[in-house]
């Protein structure tokens, strides 16, 4: 099997970037494409209590579980399948079991800081920053994480100004200078979606014409 494809796609918390990644997804045969999210790779604190793990700093580097990233990423290039974590948002930390991920032809890897560390942005071969006003992020935040993360408001504001902001300011907006496409306004925006759904359509039938 050839190298896959490694698209990273990041931006800020609410950005758009499960959505683009999806609507790429959607796009392409299963067995050509697969997702890789960063939050899967989020560390395991099964050791620490509820209350210990509501204090981590989710926005920074060291919360996630970058040397089991890597070695999975690399898996994939070399055609093996991997095992993903599966995080639990709502308990702070990974649930039981895993999920198998076959190799395939392009991997999405989608997350707040797919382009911090220089050894992961390496792998990457299309590297997009999905660029959206922070006001429109924390509204989109605030809905999520209550319908669906099992946060209050006062929680997830709380979070926002103290954490969030401030780490988005540090780490992830300095990324943006690496990004080969920004694409603002996330996940529906269509011209841009489609153009990258051309550009990974090539690319996959290109291999096949090789294979
Ligand atoms: N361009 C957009 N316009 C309106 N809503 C959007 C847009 N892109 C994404 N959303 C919505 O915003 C929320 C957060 O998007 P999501 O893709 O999960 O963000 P991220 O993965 O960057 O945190 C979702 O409910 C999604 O449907
Ligand atoms: N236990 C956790 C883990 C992460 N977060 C927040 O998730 C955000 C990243 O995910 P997106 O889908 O929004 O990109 C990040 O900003 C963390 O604050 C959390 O709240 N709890």
């Amino acid at each position: 099997m050839k190298k896959p494809i490694i698209i990273g796609i990041t931006g800020g918390t609410g950005s758009g970037k499960s959505t683009v990644a999806k609507e790429i997804y959607k796009s392409i045969p299963a067995e050509k494409i697969a997702v890789i999210e960063q939050d899967s790779y989020y560390k395991d604190q099964s050791h620490l209590s509820f209350e210990e793990r509501t204090k981590t700093n989710y926005d920074h580097p060291n919360a996630f579980d970058t040397e089991l990233l890597l070695k999975h990423l690399k898996m994939l290039m070399n055609g093996e399948a991997i095992d993903k974590p599966l995080y639990d948002f709502e308990i702070h930390t990974r649930k039981k079991e895993t999920v198998r991920v076959e190799p395939r032809d392009i991997i999405i890897l989608e997350g707040i800081m797919v382009l911090v560390e220089p050894e992961i942005r390496e792998l990457l071969d299309i590297k997009l920053f999905v660029d959206t006003d922070a006001d429109v992020r924390i509204v989109r935040r605030i809905q999520r994480d209550i319908t669906e993360r099992g946060r209050t408001i006062d929680s997830v504001i709380d979070q926002y100004i103290n954490v969030v902001r401030p780490m988005h300011m540090q780490f992830i907006e300095p990324t943006k200078r690496y990004a080969d496409i920004i694409i603002p306004e996330g996940g529906f925006n269509k011209v841009a979606i489609d153009i990258m759904i051309a550009k990974v359509r090539d690319i996959v039938s290109k291999r096949e014409v090789i294979e």
